[in-house]
């Protein structure tokens, strides 16, 4: 399986360079490497370059945020034999490993209710860039639930840095997947 941090976009409300932002000595980047490291054969940054991890780029000519970023890095995933993508922001550095390895378990899963961690098959990759083709507001949500993708709810949601004040409210990870799910779904 291939990690993949998705790390482009603008950071409006952040106002600076989000990933690199510190916490506890390290880039936030640099913690959702570590969390997602565990669970795949390699971890790939999105959007941007990163030291010490290999980048790849948003597809040319796509410019639809998060989506762009999976869209790539299910096209790397296909194209050197990765069976599917677990992707992640680039801004949740307190991911829980319990949590991750309950998506890493499945065949393809969101994460309620951050849609951009998730568990995609790498054969989808052309689907996504004809929905993307046709539609130029897909929402990860509504990816998610065009492919039939399980949701996992976390009950006590996931916490991400969109403003800098948003860093020091970060708690450690606590929160439990809710009781019955996730089901081992396959997407169709
Ligand atoms: N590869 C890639 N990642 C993106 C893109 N846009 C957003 N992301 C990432 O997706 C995650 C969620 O992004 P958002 O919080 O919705 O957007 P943002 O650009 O980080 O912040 P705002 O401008 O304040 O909305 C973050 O990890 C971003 O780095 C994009 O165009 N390409």
């Amino acid at each position: 399986m291939l990690g993949a941090i998705l790390a482009g976009g603008e950071a409006r409300r952040f106002g600076g360079d989000k990933a690199a932002a510190m916490l506890e000595g390290r880039p936030l980047i640099e913690h959702v490497a570590d969390a997602l490291a565990p669970h795949v054969a390699k971890v790939v940054v999105v959007g941007r370059p990163w030291p010490g991890l290999p980048a790849i780029d948003d597809p040319p000519g796509v410019r639809q945020g998060p989506l762009g970023g999976l869209l790539a890095a299910l096209r790397h995933a296909r194209d050197h034999g990765y069976r599917a993508v677990l992707s992640a922001p680039c801004d949740t550095p307190r991911l829980s490993p319990h949590l991750l390895a309950q998506v890493a378990g499945t065949s393809c899963a969101w994460v309620r209710p951050l849609p951009v961690l998730g568990l995609w098959p790498a054969a989808l990759a052309d689907r996504l860039g004809e929905h993307l083709r046709v539609d130029t507001r897909l929402s990860m949500r509504g990816w998610a639930t065009a492919i039939g993708a399980a949701a996992i709810d976390w009950e006590e949601g996931i916490a991400n840095v969109n403003r800098p004040a948003d860093l020091h409210l970060l708690q450690p990870a606590t929160g439990q997947v809710h009781e019955g799910s996730p089901p081992k779904e396959i997407c169709r």
